[in-house]
C-alpha cells in the first residue's frame, strides 16, 4: 500500500544542511498497522510528512498505491498531536469539513458522521463548540474528522501525546477498537512504546541524526490487547530493551 524506497531528507538549517532521514526503505501492507517509534528529533514527523505529500523527498521515492506521492491526496488523513478544530463549528460540522473540503455530498455522511461519534462516546455532544469539551474530547472529535471521509490510509503523527496519561490509554484502546471493526493502512508516530505494543501490527524503530530504520518488530500479540496483560508487557520490555540498545557506539 505504501513504499518508501531509499528516501532521504535533507533540510537547510541555519547552521548548514541537516540529514534528517538517510536511506529509509519501508513497506507498509493494505489495513497494517506501522508505528514509528524514536527519540525526538529522529525524523519522524518529517517521514510522515513525506508520505502525505506535504514535502518531497530530497532523495528516494514514495509510493501509495503503486501511484507516486507528489502532493496531499483524498484518501490520506492526517491526524496531528492538537486537535486543531476551527473554534466556530459545532462537533458535528467540525466532523464533517473534509466532506466540504472535497465536495462530497453531505447528506450521504451525515449518517457516517453520527455513527463515528457514538463510536467514541460523544453522541449528545454533536452541536456543542470545541472549548465546551475537554481536550479529550476535542481529539476524539479529530479522530472523527479523519475518518469520515473513509480514507484508504491514515496518518497519525503523536495524535494522544498533548493528553493525560489515563485519557491517553482510552484513545489509544478506541483506536485499536475502531481498527478491529473498520481495518484501514495507518503509520502513527510516537515516543510511547505503550501506545505501539498495543496499537501495532509492526514497529518500526528510528534511529537519530541521520533518522535511520533500525529494525522493524512483528508484533504476534492476540488482540484486544490491554496494558497489564503478560505478553503485551513482555513485547513492551523488548521494543524499550532495542530502544535503548546503542547503535554504533551510541544511545540509540
Ligand atoms: N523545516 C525544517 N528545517 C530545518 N530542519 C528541520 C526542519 N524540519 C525538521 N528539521 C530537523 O530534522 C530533524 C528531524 O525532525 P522531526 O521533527 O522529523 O523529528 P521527530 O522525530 O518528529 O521529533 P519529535 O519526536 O521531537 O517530534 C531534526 O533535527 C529537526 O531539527
Amino acid at each position: 500500500m505504501i513504499v518508501l524506497d531509499g528516501v532521504a531528507q535533507v533540510f537547510d538549517g541555519r547552521a548548514g544542511p541537516v540529514q534528517a532521514l538517510a536511506g529509509i526503505d519501508l513497506e507498509v501492507g493494505e489495513n497494517e498497522f506501522v508505528a514509528v517509534i524514536g527519540r525526538s528529533g529522529c525524523g519522524k514527523s518529517t517521514l510522515l510528512r513525506l508520505v502525505a505529500g506535504l514535502l518531497p523527498p530530497t532523495r528516494g521515492r514514495i509510493f501509495i498505491g503503486g501511484e507516486p506521492v507528489t502532493k496531499p491526496r483524498r484518501d490520506v488523513s492526517f491526524m496531528f498531536q492538537r486537535p486543531a478544530l476551527l473554534p466556530w463549528r459545532s462537533v458535528l460540522s467540525n466532523v464533517m469539513l473534509p466532506i466540504e473540503i472535497f465536495g462530497l455530498e453531505r447528506k450521504s455522511y451525515r449518517d457516517r458522521a453520527h455513527e463515528l461519534l457514538e463510536l467514541v462516546g460523544l453522541r449528545g455532544f454533536e452541536k456543542r463548540l470545541p472549548h465546551e469539551l475537554s481536550g479529550g474530547m476535542q481529539q476524539r472529535v479529530s479522530l472523527c474528522r479523519s475518518l469520515i471521509h473513509a480514507p484508504a490510509v491514515m496518518l497519525m503523527d503523536e495524535p494522544f501525546s498533548a493528553l493525560d496519561a489515563l485519557t491517553r490509554t482510552e484513545l489509544s484502546g478506541e483506536l485499536q477498537r475502531i481498527q478491529l471493526e473498520q481495518p484501514r493502512t495507518v503509520v502513527f508516530v510516537t515516543h510511547s512504546v505503550e501506545e505501539a505494543v498495543v496499537l501495532a501490527d509492526r514497529v518500526a524503530v528510528l534511529t537519530p541524526r541521520p533518522g535511520r530504520l533500525r529494525k522493524t518488530v512483528d508484533l504476534a500479540v492476540a488482540r484486544p490487547r490491554v496494558p497489564g496483560r503478560p505478553d503485551v508487557d513482555q513485547a513492551g520490555r523488548e521494543l524499550r530493551d532495542l530502544l535503548t540498545a546503542p547503535v554504533d557506539g551510541g544511545a540509540a
